[in-house]
């Protein structure tokens, strides 16, 4: 199967880097367009990769065809890409809110996978849900799966809806995470650690958070009340959280996350 990734950059080398281990490209090596010179050169020295500049050599013949621009790129991307595709093809988008209705009607195409990635994926922890046009036969839903479980896991949703909610959740989610530890972080340098143990400190404790989160079926609301003592620290900082609603204040950012997502599909 031949693969094409349009635009190489956070989302698209990293879904590149993991479908390029994929048996279902059997012997054909994936391949990457992209605008950038310097992207071009850089990414031609790696074997794993065809890399093109130009989309008349690399489009036409691609069975699956990733799109990784920014949304912004995408209309003056489908001009380009439109006289050089056919309705046996399968386009699967990367873009944030940009709609399946959009890609069909500006491509002029029915077969359109949209998907939510996220960052973990370069270190093979992604999550991926996705959604599909009614076209996309199941075999194709089932390869494009695997092609995306390359790069971690994935979960099948029934409406785009569910894409822009998930990119609230998983999608814009990592950020949420680093906000929460850079927070830690400048509070650990606050108190006089080094920039070194501060970062043990703070990854440590995440790392372990999360380890026991995944290996036991307990609710983060349990664990909390295991680590807070009556009367003690936790307690003390929790109690601080509650009274400034940082657990609303989280949700709405990821309302916020979500509605973008809605938003931005209007505005293409
Ligand atoms: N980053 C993330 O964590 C996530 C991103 N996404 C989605 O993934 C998509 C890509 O995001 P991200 O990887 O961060 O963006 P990047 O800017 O890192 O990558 C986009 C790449 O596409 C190139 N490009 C721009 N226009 C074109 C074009 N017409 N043809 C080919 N290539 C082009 C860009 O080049 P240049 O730099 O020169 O513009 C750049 O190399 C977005 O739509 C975003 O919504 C989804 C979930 C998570
Ligand atoms: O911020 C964004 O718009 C993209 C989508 C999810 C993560 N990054």
């Amino acid at each position: 199967m031949k693969v094409l990734v349009i635009g190489a950059g956070n989302m698209g080398l990293t879904y590149s880097e993991g479908m390029a281990t994929s048996p279902l490209l059997s012997k054909h090596k994936l391949r990457i367009y992209d605008t950038d010179p310097k992207k071009i050169e850089v990414l031609s020295q790696q074997p794993e990769f065809n890399v093109f500049d130009n989309l008349e050599d690399c489009l036409p013949k691609a069975d699956v065809v990733f799109i990784a621009v920014k949304p912004f790129h995408c209309e003056e991307l489908f001009k380009k890409m439109k006289p050089l595709i056919n309705n046996e093809q399968l386009f699967v988008s990367l873009m944030a809110g940009v709609t399946i209705q959009l890609i069909q009607d500006q491509l002029d195409v029915k077969k359109v996978i949209r998907t939510m990635p996220n960052l973990p994926a370069q270190v093979g922890k992604g999550v991926t849900s996705y959604t599909e046009s009614k076209e996309v036969s199941k075999i194709e839903l089932i390869m494009v799966r695997n092609l995306l479980d390359t790069t971690g896991t994935s979960i099948h949703v029934d409406t785009e809806n569910f894409i822009d909610a998930s990119t609230g959740i998983s999608g814009s989610g990592p950020a949420y995470v680093f906000y929460f530890m850079q927070s830690m972080l400048e509070a650990a340098l606050k108190m006089g650690f080094s920039e070194f143990d501060s970062k043990v400190l703070v990854s440590s404790t995440f790392e372990g958070a999360i380890e026991l989160f995944n290996q036991n079926d307990i609710s983060p609301e349990s664990w909390i009340a295991r680590v807070a003592s009556k009367g003690g620290t936790t307690q003390a900082a929790i109690d601080s959280m509650e009274d400034n609603n940082v657990k609303q204040l989280i949700q709405d950012a990821a309302y916020s996350a979500f509605n973008r997502a809605i938003e931005l599909g209007k505005e293409y």
